[in-house]
């Protein structure tokens, strides 16, 4: 409990459970904020008888999880949510060992820059699924964002789409995924407290029964497609024009044969990258929502480059190079409402020092993304969106992520190191179809309360807290800016109907929608990054 003298500094301990009574039960980033002012950029929580390191500043994230991640890219053990509740398959939970190296060649197998672009029409049709929803119920656009990224990520994971926001199989899968965050009290340092006192075993064996039932159900269900040859698969054979239906249980189907792992790791793979890649990013979209009701100058100057640059056509990926306003709202969103705000914890496999401290084998590592975010030295201002901070960076999150110069980081949302999401490039491209089609066809505007006739600005800080973070629910009045661009969401919706069997799932991938696609801007960093892969 007590915290040795050459550990980095921290809070005063008590015997035994060292900081655990100071540990806060929500809120919990500002809290690490606070402890990183007072305590400096690497400091230490003595909990019980682990020990979590806080990494506040990007100097430490880069030197530490990211130059030395061969030592630093294990998880904390003895993880109730993996051992217990995943049945040790969780990718993202699991050790630094050769059954997560596997997983990790597997998800770059369907997830890499190159096999990411397969994606994109999904991405697009999605998109403009979304701003019909909006156009026709505007007040349920909270249901509409989530439905965009959990389609997607249904489409790519086992291909089929999700079609409503209360979509029976998006209910179990979230609700899975929530009562695990309810069940541990999840975030992250949750996550290596001693397990008595987590008196919930038993409810978290059920859990992970129940959640593998789902994840196989999806898994055989792509078997059985790909064995009557209504879909084809990709993985380990070069992207050919003729793939129908790209999706991770397909490709992973293939590579089981080679690999020979098991039904359950394969079901938990995919079913994982859908729980990893929805709900993070419908959180950065809502903070975005919420940014330009609070920040209504942003949204003005980000529509007047949308009309500058593409008039009345609709924005698309090959925009990107001619938005940089846009692609800085994106950025700042990242920064903004970073949903992962204290990251994922990783663990050091073996003993280390650093700036002339003790770092013992087995420690929590915690990237503490909300204090380096709203460090008024790097971003004056930071709770401020202001996308003109960002003005002449034209980095992707997976370049940036990579530079070897630690301040030119735009944000750490993605994580480090070894461990780095592999679904970045999907993401990126999720945010900024996303954000320049809305402001395209809508204003977001605050709503005028009907009593005061006051505008209704949403309470920024009034912050959901959990595995992510994201915005409380609020309340938005989103109009389309003129009867003609609802007209073309219409028309743009039409584009793509057809595309669509009459239960709304995919015939094939569209045809002719040969899509040029943004090239990073800047190409040096890509190499790296598959080294860190
Ligand atoms: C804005 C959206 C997203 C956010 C905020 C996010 C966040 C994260 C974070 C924090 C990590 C752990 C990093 C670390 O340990 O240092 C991670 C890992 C990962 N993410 Fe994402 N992610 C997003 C989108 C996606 C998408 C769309 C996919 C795939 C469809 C995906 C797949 C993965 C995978 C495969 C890993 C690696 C797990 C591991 O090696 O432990 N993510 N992500």
């Amino acid at each position: 409990g007590r915290r040795p003298s050459n550990y980095p500094p921290g809070p005063p301990t008590l015997p035994l459970i060292g900081n655990l009574h100071q540990m806060p039960t929500k809120n919990a980033h500002l809290q690490f904020q606070k402890w990183a002012q007072e305590y400096g950029p690497v400091y230490s929580l003595m909990l019980g008888t682990k020990v979590a390191i806080v990494l506040s500043s990007d100097v430490a994230v880069k030197d530490l999880l990211d130059k030395r991640s061969s030592i630093y890219s294990g998880r904390p053990e003895l993880y109730m949510g993996q051992e217990i509740m995943s049945g040790g398959y969780r990718p993202l939970f699991m050790g630094n060992n050769a059954v997560w190296k596997m997983v990790r060649k597997l998800a770059h197998g369907v997830l890499s820059v190159k096999v990411s672009r397969s994606y994109v029409p999904y991405q697009d049709l999605e998109v403009r699924a979304m701003l019909m929803g909006l156009l026709e119920s505007p007040n349920d656009f909270l249901n509409h964002i989530r439905r965009y990224t959990t389609s997607l990520t249904t489409q790519m994971a086992f291909g089929y789409r999700t079609l409503e926001s209360n979509d029976e199989n998006l209910l179990e899968m979230f609700e899975f995924w929530l009562q695990s965050a309810a069940l541990l009290d999840l975030y992250p340092i949750a996550r290596v407290l001693p397990d008595f006192l987590l008196p919930v075993r038993r409810m978290g064996r059920e859990y992970h029964k129940r959640e593998m039932k789902l994840f196989m159900k999806h898994f055989i269900n792509a078997r059985t497609q790909l064995k009557s040859g209504t879909a084809k698969a990709r993985y380990l054979e070069p992207i050919s024009q003729d793939i129908e239906q790209p999706c991770c249980a397909i490709d992973l189907l293939r590579a089981q044969k080679e690999h020979g792992f098991s039904d359950e790791l394969g079901c938990y793979l995919s079913g994982s990258l859908l729980q990893a890649g929805s709900e993070t990013t419908a959180v950065i979209l809502i903070g975005f929502f919420q940014a330009m009701l609070v920040f209504p100058d942003v949204a003005k100057e980000a529509q007047a480059e949308i009309d500058r640059v593409c008039g009345n056509r609709m924005p698309d990926l090959n925009d990107f190079p001619d938005l940089p306003y846009i692609r800085a709202c994106m950025k700042e969103s990242l920064r903004w409402m970073p949903a992962t705000a204290l990251g994922v914890p990783h663990a050091a496999t073996q003993d280390d020092s650093y700036m002339g401290y003790h770092i013992p084998k087995d420690s929590a590592l915690i990237l503490n993304v909300w204090a380096i975010h709203n460090d008024p030295k790097q971003h004056p201002d930071p709770r401020r969106f202001n996308p003109a901070r960002w003005a002449g960076d034209n980095q992707n999150s997976a370049q940036a992520a990579v530079n070897p110069d630690p301040s030119k980081r735009d944000h750490f949302v993605f994580g480090a190191g070894r461990r780095l999401c592999q679904g970045m490039h999907i993401a990126d491209r999720s945010l900024f179809l996303a954000i320049a089609r809305t402001l395209w066809a809508f204003d977001l505007k605050r709503q005028v309360d009907k009593q005061t006739g006051q505008e209704i600005i949403p309470d920024v800080d009034n912050i959901k807290d959990g595995l992510f973070i994201s915005p409380m629910p609020f309340v938005a009045d989103i109009v389309p800016r003129s009867e003609s661009r609802a007209a073309a969401v219409r028309e743009e919706w039409g584009k793509v109907a057809g595309l669509l069997d009459e239960d709304m799932q995919w015939k094939t991938v569209p045809e002719g929608l040969k899509w040029k696609d943004y090239e990073p801007l800047d190409d040096g960093n890509e190499d790296l990054l598959e080294s860190l892969s």
